[in-house]
């Protein structure tokens, strides 16, 4: 079974991707959304570290990214609690699909590289987009500001040094057509 990392920095379309993988009929696991089951299934767990967060029952994201975006302990007391289960989640997803017989799965893991995951693929695709993309299609994100995106990129490694270290670039600054062709030919060629 071959397994593909996707990875990229924020809004360069790795979600994007993932839904042109899923069209040709590849199995894929997706990190954000891991969080949000987690959010959605144990909001307890959150709620007891950040008890301002829980509003209605419900953890608001908003105020969270706004501590945790801001607060380097909280963000790693956060981090130490939500990727173990997000590990054994896709942990689990990768052996139901070895156990189906899968050729080829794909992980869309976003800090893939700041926590050297790398290791347990066969390929890495980085999804990359000229700045002014990124901004635009970050800044379109409800909630969004300059200053939170900033620092969110800080904590992300440059897109120049993820492209480096990738087996694949896909480009997502074309249209949806070219993004099509790039993945066609990834698992084709
Ligand atoms: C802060 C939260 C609540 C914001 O949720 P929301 O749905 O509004 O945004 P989303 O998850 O799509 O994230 C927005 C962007 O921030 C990036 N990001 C999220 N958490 C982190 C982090 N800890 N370090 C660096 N970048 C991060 C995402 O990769 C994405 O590019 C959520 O991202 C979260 O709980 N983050 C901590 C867990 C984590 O590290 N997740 C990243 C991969 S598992
Ligand atoms: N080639 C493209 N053509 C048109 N729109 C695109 C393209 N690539 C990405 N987008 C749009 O850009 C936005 C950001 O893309 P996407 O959500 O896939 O990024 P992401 O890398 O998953 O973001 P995050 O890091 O926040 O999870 C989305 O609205 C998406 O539809």
């Amino acid at each position: 079974m071959k397994k593909i990392a996707l990875t990229g920095s924020i809004a360069m379309g790795k979600t994007f991707i993932a839904n042109i993988f899923k069209q040709f009929s590849v199995a894929v696991y997706d990190s954000d959304l891991a969080v949000k089951e987690i959010f959605e299934q144990q909001p307890e767990l959150i709620a007891k570290l950040f008890p301002e967060c829980y509003v209605d029952g419900k953890i608001d994201k908003n105020i969270l990214s706004q501590i945790i975006f801001n607060d380097p302990q909280k963000r790693k007391k956060l981090e130490s609690i939500l990727h173990p289960l997000v590990a054994k989640k896709r942990e689990i997803f990768i052996r139901r699909e070895k156990y189906k017989r899968t050729k080829i799965l794909v992980c869309d893991i976003a800090l893939l590289f700041e926590k050297n995951y790398q290791r347990y693929f066969d390929q890495v695709v980085v999804a990359s987009a000229p700045k002014f993309m990124q901004n635009k299609r970050a800044m379109a994100r409800k909630f969004m500001t300059q200053d939170r995106l900033s620092s969110i990129l800080k904590l992300q490694m440059p897109d120049h040094k993820k492209r480096i270290k990738a087996d694949k670039v896909v480009y997502t600054g074309g249209n949806r057509g070219s993004v099509y062709r790039q993945i066609k030919s990834l698992l084709y060629s």
